[in-house]
């Protein structure tokens, strides 16, 4: 019988994971996994259990909370020589890791996915010294996303992050950064770099449209010194996807990208915190295995 460890958050999204325990426990067992949990207690504690549960020789672990929980639990992973594979179940907030690989909707359907056995190796990327799944950015607008407390996450789900990004707006301000690219140089003042991995970007799936899981590079893309017109006219554009070929877009794939500034620049790493600038990302192919609906 294999063995699967699910490590969840019961802070993330709504809070609602621990009432849906017991039918999750029933559909892994009838799939021939005997099963433990782990209730994360506070930051940092999903990367410990999920380096424990790789120690211990677990076959799957399934990380049970948003973006931020994901992220943790793959630092976790991602360290060790033998790696079980990964199971998502997405009950935060804005899921876009789980939008990625399908696996958004419902609790019953992303625990379906796991029990049906499908998986896939994907690229993860690493940036000093975390490792991040989904996205990872610079630039004052991208603070936004570790800028909205948990308790209105809590209530207002994405909303809350909408509500923040307009009250943010009046003090975007260019940062000036150096960014080394696969060979190429840019040196300029910049409202945000992004370097992803998926195309499920904060909601936004049109963000990296040709962002590939498993080909060893990020879809890398930079936004240049902006007014608040060039902004909005730039957003609705992103809305629709039609933002690549804009004059004040970079966008490119790289597997190797340096970034440093004079200024104190923050990193988010899949929604998170993730230290300051000078940062190098690196991309490491195919390194997590992540059950995927047979589809995918
Ligand atoms: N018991 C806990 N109490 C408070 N915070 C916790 C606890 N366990 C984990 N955390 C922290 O909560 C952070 C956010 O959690 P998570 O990403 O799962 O949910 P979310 O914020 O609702 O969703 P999203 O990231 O999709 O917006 C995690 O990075 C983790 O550090």
């Amino acid at each position: 019988m294999q063995r699967a460890r699910i490590i969840y958050n019961p802070t993330s999204g709504r809070e609602l994971f621990k009432r849906h325990i017991p039918e999750v426990l029933m559909k892994l067992e009838a799939a021939g996994y005997e099963t433990s949990c782990h209730a994360t207690k506070g930051p940092g504690d999903a990367t410990i259990a999920a380096s424990l549960a790789a120690n211990r020789g677990f076959d799957v672990v399934i990380a049970a909370g948003g973006d931020g929980t994901i992220n943790e639990v793959v630092n976790g992973l991602a360290i060790h020589e033998v790696r079980p594979k990964l199971g998502i179940i997405p009950v935060g907030t804005t899921n876009d890791f789980a939008r990625a690989i399908k696996a958004n909707g419902s609790i019953d359907k992303a625990v379906d996915i796991i029990a049906a056995g499908y998986s896939k190796k994907m690229d993860i990327g690493k940036v000093n010294d975390q490792y991040f799944i989904n996205i990872a950015g610079g630039g004052r607008l991208t603070e936004l996303t570790y800028e909205v407390p948990s308790k209105l996450k809590t209530v207002l789900g994405q909303l809350a992050y909408y509500i923040k990004g307009v009250e943010m707006l009046p003090t975007l301000k260019p940062t000036p950064v150096k960014i080394e690219y696969d060979g190429k140089l840019f040196e300029g003042e910049v409202m945000l770099f992004l370097v992803a991995n998926t195309n499920s970007v904060g909601g936004f799936e049109r963000l990296a449209p040709k962002a590939d899981l498993a080909d060893g590079l990020f879809d890398f893309l930079i936004l240049k010194k902006a007014n608040m017109a060039d902004f909005l006219r730039i957003a609705t554009l992103v809305l629709r996807g039609e933002h690549l070929n804009d004059d004040l877009i970079i966008y490119t794939k790289a597997n190797r990208i340096k970034v440093t500034s004079d200024e104190k620049v923050q990193l988010n790493l899949d929604g998170e915190f993730g230290g300051v600038l000078p940062a190098e990302f690196i991309n490491y192919y195919q390194h997590i295995e992540v059950f995927v609906p047979k589809d995918f």
